[in-house]
């Protein structure tokens, strides 16, 4: 058992819509994070949405801890936590009341995690949940995913809202719960620089369709973004090209592999930010 989720040619359509989910390929090895990076409308909760099964899927297969996903087994249900930003969480009660509410709906439900991690994130217990804040809400829902024994964290934009201090908190609860190999997460985020900071590898996509998985490592240390001349282009391997952007007679390449390109070429120094908008705004070769 090498991964924890693994989404095989998941295709999705919604009726109305010119957007469709192509082909969207990947896997979540136990003990890692991955981080989901894509613009407005690209695709990443209509590919959470259809791997939890809120969505339904067109075709695809969804293995989750080795089996097919199955949203109306407990088992599996249990075993996934889940931060969506447009929280629905029982506005008129206080947490004290929110921790009896869903010690009756999972079966694997720890009062005292859940308690731990209402203190760590700092949030008031005997205040109503309609009057929190949407990055007190945020938090409680991430408390809420992460107290009942979740294998795997399904995060879609779990730290907006928050500021710098609570998304830095989060970061190092999210960092803790994949120690010991056994755990993971999807993360998305359109703030780069956490996902930077956590992710063990990325997947970035548009329009539906996935653009590039890779380890965060390789990225940073063997991918490069070259500026160079159409004529210096011309000496590059066609397969080391990811994406290429033109501006005016400067272009701004991603390459796979930094070593294999003439050295004569200049590279910039390059944040997962950078990678982002080249991807995005990119052709292909
Ligand atoms: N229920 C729906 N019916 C029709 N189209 C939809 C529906 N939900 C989403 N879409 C469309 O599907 C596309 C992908 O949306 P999705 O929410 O998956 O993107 P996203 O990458 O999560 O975006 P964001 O970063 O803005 O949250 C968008 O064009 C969106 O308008």
């Amino acid at each position: 058992m090498s991964a924890i989720l693994e989404v095989e040619a998941l295709n999705k359509q919604y009726s109305g819509s010119s957007f469709a989910l192509k082909d969207v390929s990947f896997a979540i090895p136990y003990g890692s994070i991955v981080g989901f990076i894509g613009e407005n409308g690209a695709g990443k909760s209509t590919t959470m949405g259809s791997i939890l099964g809120t969505l339904q899927k067109d075709s695809g297969s969804i293995q989750i801890f080795d089996e097919e996903m199955d949203p109306d087994k407990t088992n599996i249900k249990e075993s996934i936590g889940v931060v969506f930003d447009d929280i629905h969480l029982p506005g008129g009660i206080t947490v004290d009341k929110l921790g009896q509410v869903f010690n009756n709906i999972y079966q694997q439900w720890n009062q005292k995690t859940f308690d731990y991690y209402i203190d760590f994130f700092s949030l008031p217990k005997k205040k109503k949940i309609s009057g929190f804040s949407r990055g007190m809400s945020m938090k409680l829902s991430v408390a809420v995913a992460l107290s009942h024994d979740a294998k795997l964290l399904i995060l879609d934009e779990a730290t907006a809202g928050l500021d710098p201090t609570g998304r830095d908190e989060l970061l190092d609860v999210l960092k803790t719960f994949v120690i010991g190999e056994e755990r993971s997460i999807l993360l998305s985020s359109h703030i780069t620089s956490d996902i930077e900071k956590i992710a063990d590898s990325l997947i970035f996509i548009k329009n539906g369709e996935l653009l590039l998985k890779v380890e965060k490592e390789t990225l940073l240390n063997q991918y490069a973004i070259l500026q160079c001349k159409q004529y210096e282009f011309e000496h590059i391997e066609k397969n080391l090209i990811i994406t290429y952007k033109r501006s005016g007679d400067e272009m701004e390449v991603l390459v796979s592999d930094r070593e294999q390109v003439p050295a004569s070429i200049k590279t910039k120094a390059f944040s997962i930010d950078d990678i982002t908008l080249l991807l995005m705004r990119g052709e292909e070769v």
